[in-house]
C-alpha cells in the first residue's frame, strides 16, 4: 500500500516528465473542431487531474472505476440517486450526523423510505431488508462516533440475497486499513476531507465502484448534477495520498497507546476503540481491517467533565472532522452529530458526554501529557481525587507504539480465530 500510494498509475501523458501530477486548472478544453470533441470538453464532465485521482483510487481499492466528488456528502447523495421513489434503503443506526440527516430529511422528500437498524446484528439487518424493494444497504464500520463494527462480508451476502446493493462508508479506515470491495461491497465511499487530504485543507469524497454498469450510472449522476471535485482539490488529494499510509500508521499507533491509557483512567467510563481487545467488535474488525485506526471516543459520565477535557487540551484542536495531521477533539452531540434530534440521539444510545478524539501525527508523549493535564482539570471540576490516574508515560518511541498496536491487533485476530 505504501509503495502503491507513491507510485500511482499514470493516466495523463506529460511531455516534461513532471514528478508531481500536472494540475489542469481549467473549466473548458479547446475542441478538435466544431463537431469533434477530444477526451475532455468541460471540467464538470471530466478533467485530467480528476481522472488521475479517480484512477488512483480505483487501483487502491480494486475497483472497476472510482469517481471524485466535491464532498463525502455529495458522494453519498449520488449513491442515493440509485434509489427511486417508492423504494427502500436500510442503514445503520449509528451513522455520521450528516448521513443521518440525508436519510432522515432528504430521502423522504425523494419518496425513499429508510429503515435504521443495528448493523452489528446480522439477523436484525436481514429482517429489515425487503426483498425486491430494498435497493441499498448503507453501512459504516467503524461507525462515527461510537466506533461500532459490523461484518461487511456477511452483510454483503445478506443484502445481495435480497437484491440490494451495498455501500460502505470507509472514511474512518480509508483504503489503507480496510478495503470494502474485497469484502463483497459494491461501493466504497471515503470522505477525502479526512485521511486522503490529511491536512484539513480540502473537502472531497470518492466512490470506488465494482461493476462498469453501476459505475456508468454514478458517473452520469456526477456529471448531470455537477458535484465532481474541482481540479485543485483533486491535486491536493493526490498529494495527500502519497503520505496517507505513513500518516495513518503513525496516528493509529499513537491512538492505540492513548486508548489504553484512557481505558485505565478513573474518570473514563467507557472507551470506544476497535483496536482494544475488549471492544465488542474487535474480533470482527480484526478479520476485515488491518489496524484500529486513529479515531476513538470515550464517555466520562459527566457533560461538564467532558467539556473541560475538550476545552482544556492544548494540542487537540476543538473542531469537527478527523483524519488530519493535527489532533482534533470534539463533543459529537454538540458538534458533528448536532443535526440528529436529541431524542433520536438518546434512542440510539449516543450520550451527550461522549468525547471524540482524532489522533494526529504529533509525538504521542506530548499528546498523552496534554490529555493528562486536561483530565486533571476535569477531575478537579467534578471533585474527584487524582489518585489512580495512570502514568502518562507513553511507549518510548513511535516505533514501540507501532509494535504495541500491531500486537494488540494480532491478539484480536487470534481471538477472532479462536471464536
Ligand atoms: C463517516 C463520515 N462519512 C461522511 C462524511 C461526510 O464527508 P464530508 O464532510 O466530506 O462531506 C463525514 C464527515 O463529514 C463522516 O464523518
Ligand atoms: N456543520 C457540519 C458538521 C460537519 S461534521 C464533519 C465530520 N464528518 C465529523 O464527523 O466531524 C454539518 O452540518 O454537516
Amino acid at each position: 500500500m505504501a509503495t502503491r500510494l507513491v507510485h500511482p498509475p499514470k493516466v495523463t501523458s506529460d511531455p516534461y516528465g513532471a514528478v508531481a501530477p500536472p494540475l489542469y486548472q481549467t473549466a473548458t478544453f479547446h475542441q478538435l473542431s466544431a463537431v469533434e470533441c477530444g477526451e475532455y470538453d468541460y471540467s464538470r464532465s471530466g478533467n485530467p487531474t480528476r481522472a488521475q485521482l479517480e484512477a488512483q483510487m480505483a487501483a487502491l481499492e480494486g475497483a472497476d472505476r472510482a469517481l471524485a466528488f466535491c464532498s463525502g456528502m455529495a458522494a453519498l447523495s449520488a449513491v442515493l440517486r440509485l434509489v427511486a421513489s417508492g423504494e427502500h434503503v436500510v442503514a445503520g443506526d449509528d451513522l455520521y450526523g450528516g448521513t443521518s440527516r440525508l436519510l432522515a430529511q432528504v430521502a423522504p422528500g425523494l419518496g425513499i423510505e429508510v429503515a435504521n437498524v443495528d448493523t452489528a446484528d446480522i439477523e436484525a439487518t436481514r429482517a429489515a431488508l425487503v426483498p425486491g424493494r430494498t435497493k441499498l444497504l448503507m453501512l459504516e464500520s467503524p461507525t462515527n462516533p461510537r466506533m461500532q463494527i459490523c461484518d461487511i462480508a456477511a452483510l454483503s451476502r445478506v443484502a445481495h440475497e435480497a437484491g440490494a446493493l451495498v455501500v460502505v462508508d470507509n472514511s474512518i479506515m480509508a483504503p489503507v486499513f480496510q478495503q470494502p470491495l474485497a469484502l463483497g461491497a459494491d461501493i466504497s465511499m471515503t470522505s477525502a476531507t479526512k485521511f486522503i487530504g490529511g491536512h484539513s485543507d480540502i473537502t472531497g469524497g470518492t466512490l470506488s465502484i465494482r461493476g462498469r454498469e453501476l459505475a456508468q450510472r454514478l458517473s452520469f449522476v456526477q456529471n448531470a448534477e455537477g458535484a465532481g471535485l474541482g481540479p485543485f482539490d483533486c491535486w491536493l488529494a493526490l498529494r495527500g495520498l502519497k503520505t496517507m499510509a505513513l500518516r495513518m500508521e503513525r496516528a493509529a499507533a499513537s491512538a492505540a497507546a492513548l486508548a489504553a491509557w484512557l481505558q485505565a483512567h478513573p474518570l473514563v467510563r467507557r472507551v470506544n476503540y476497535p483496536g482494544l481487545p475488549g471492544h465488542a467488535g474487535a474480533a470482527v474488525h480484526a478479520t476485515q481491517a488491518s489496524a484500529g485506526g486513529s479515531l476513538l471516543s470515550f464517555e466520562t459520565g459527566s457533560v461538564e467533565a467532558s467539556r473541560v477535557v475538550v476545552e482544556e487540551t492544548a494540542l487537540f484542536r476543538v473542531t469537527v472532522s478527523f483524519g488530519s495531521v493535527t489532533s482534533l477533539i470534539s463533543l459529537p452531540c454538540y458538534m458533528s452529530h448536532a443535526s440528529i434530534p436529541a431524542a433520536m440521539r438518546a434512542a440510539r444510545g449516543l450520550p451527550d458526554d461522549l468525547v471524540r478524539i482524532s489522533v494526529g501525527i504529533e509525538d504521542p508523549a506530548d499528546l498523552l501529557a496534554d490529555l493528562d493535564q486536561a483530565f486533571r482539570k476535569a477531575m478537579a471540576k467534578v471533585g474527584m481525587e487524582a489518585s489512580g490516574v495512570p502514568p502518562a508515560r507513553p511507549p518510548a518511541s513511535g516505533r514501540e507504539a507501532e509494535l504495541l498496536a500491531r500486537i494488540a491487533l494480532l491478539e484480536a485476530q487470534l481471538h477472532a480465530q479462536a471464536a
